[in-house]
């Protein structure tokens, strides 16, 4: 199986609703969004998907909330669906997943808020 990555990274405002503490008012960040996809069959070019197109589907859903306050933003403006680094990545693998060419599937979406946190989404397959 063989397994790309690529990063993008977008700035955006957001606050937490229902946290007790700062992260409660507004304030932004600047998100590191890694993308990991996987497939066994490479083309006649020896690749899986093009680098650069894959960049450009992630780029596409990183520029829906590139520079918005993303509280304002569907799904996150629903009751319960803070804009946290985990639900990011939660939304992000699923707007890829509808993206992508049907013999990629979706293994990791990574969210990293600053350099030192960041939350994983995956779908794991129970054995
Ligand atoms: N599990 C999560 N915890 C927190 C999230 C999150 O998305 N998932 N988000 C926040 C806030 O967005 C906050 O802005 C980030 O918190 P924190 O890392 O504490 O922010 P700082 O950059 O100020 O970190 P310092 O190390 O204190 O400088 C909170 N928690
Ligand atoms: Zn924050």
């Amino acid at each position: 199986m063989y397994r790309l990555t690529v990063i993008k990274r977008f700035a955006a405002a957001h606050r937490l609703v229902n946290y007790q503490g700062q992260c409660a008012r507004l304030h932004g960040h600047t998100w590191t969004v890694e993308v990991s996809v996987g497939g066994e069959k490479l083309d006649s070019c020896g690749m899986l998907i093009d680098f650069r197109a894959l960049k450009e589907l992630v780029g596409k859903i990183v520029g829906e909330l590139d520079h918005s306050y993303l509280n304002d933003l569907h799904p996150f403006n629903e009751l319960n669906f803070n804009p946290t680094a985990e639900n990011l990545a939660r939304h992000i693998f699923y707007k890829l997943k509808s993206l992508l060419p049907p013999d990629l599937t979706m293994s990791e979406v990574r969210v990293w808020e600053s350099p030192d946190v960041c939350a994983s989404y995956r779908e794991d397959v129970i054995p």
